[in-house]
């Protein structure tokens, strides 16, 4: 899909979304880009796991992730952050439609490393015959969970972005955090090739989220994502990947 746009907003910024973010999509819309979002909710499935007193615990950035954990994750991203997002995206008069893996198996996964993660996946497929007419019409919120012939997975936003825009062979890839890109001793980084990354990995100066952030990231842009960025804006260039 050559002209689609895919945005990933991380569970705490989707509760800062500013104006200028809907007249972005609103813009893309009017000109004739496709939009799908991936959204995250990292920071509400730990607080979820904490007040029902189930231990919340990442592994490089990835959730541990039992049969409670997922049913829990399930709960948080299509019960809680996906419609959040939906109300909003309504109050601002742009179409959009809800997602999940399950509806016509619009994503397919594998477990990622089930002795080390559990429940976690990876994405393999989309089914962009029943993904692309939707589109056509509508902004599309997808939630980053996966599906096996039999079961669910977890999957880190991050990775489900650019897993489904390499998959479509998307033309950009928003990352937006809540940072306004990588930073290196508090300033923005404003590009980044993949020696650097390393180098700032072993220096500890890339941890936590920002890792599984950064690999995603490279894997988009490898598979023929041209532009890949991260940043808290989508009118900020923040750190673009090259
Ligand atoms: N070098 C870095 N530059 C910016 N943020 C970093 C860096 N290293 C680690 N981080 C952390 O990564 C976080 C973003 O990842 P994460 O919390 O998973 O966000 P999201 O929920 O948006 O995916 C930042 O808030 C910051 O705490
Ligand atoms: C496997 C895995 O780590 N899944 C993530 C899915 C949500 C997510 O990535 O949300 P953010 O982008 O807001 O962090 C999780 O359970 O937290």
């Amino acid at each position: 899909m050559k002209d689609l746009i895919v945005v990933k907003i991380g569970g705490r910024a989707t509760e800062q979304l500013q104006t200028d973010f809907f007249q972005q999509l609103a813009d893309w819309q009017q000109v004739g880009n496709q939009v799908l979002i991936i959204h995250g909710g990292g920071r509400e499935i730990t607080a979820l796991s904490q007040q029902l007193h189930v231990p919340a615990k990442k592994e490089n950035g990835i959730r541990i992730t039992d049969l409670t954990t997922l049913e829990l994750t399930k709960m948080v991203l299509l019960g809680e952050t996906q419609p959040q997002l939906l109300t909003q995206l309504f109050k601002h008069h742009l179409p959009a439609i809800g997602l999940n893996a399950a509806d016509h198996h619009l994503i397919v996964g594998k477990l990622l490393d089930f002795e080390k993660y559990g429940y976690v996946g990876e994405i393999t497929a989309v089914n962009e015959e029943f993904l692309a007419p939707l589109l056509a019409t509508q902004i599309g919120v997808l939630a980053p969970l996966a599906l096996t012939e039999h079961e669910w997975l977890n999957v880190n936003a991050d990775s489900a972005a650019a897993a489904i825009a390499s998959l479509l062979q998307a033309q950009e890839l928003y990352l937006l955090t809540d940072v306004p890109g990588v930073l290196k001793a508090n300033q923005v980084l404003p590009t980044l090739n993949i020696a650097q990354a390393q180098r700032l990995k072993a220096a500890k100066i890339i941890t936590t989220g920002m890792q599984p952030k950064i690999s995603a990231a490279f894997q988009a842009a490898n598979a023929g994502v041209k532009h890949v960025r991260i940043t808290n804006q989508l009118s900020a260039t923040g750190t673009m990947i090259i």
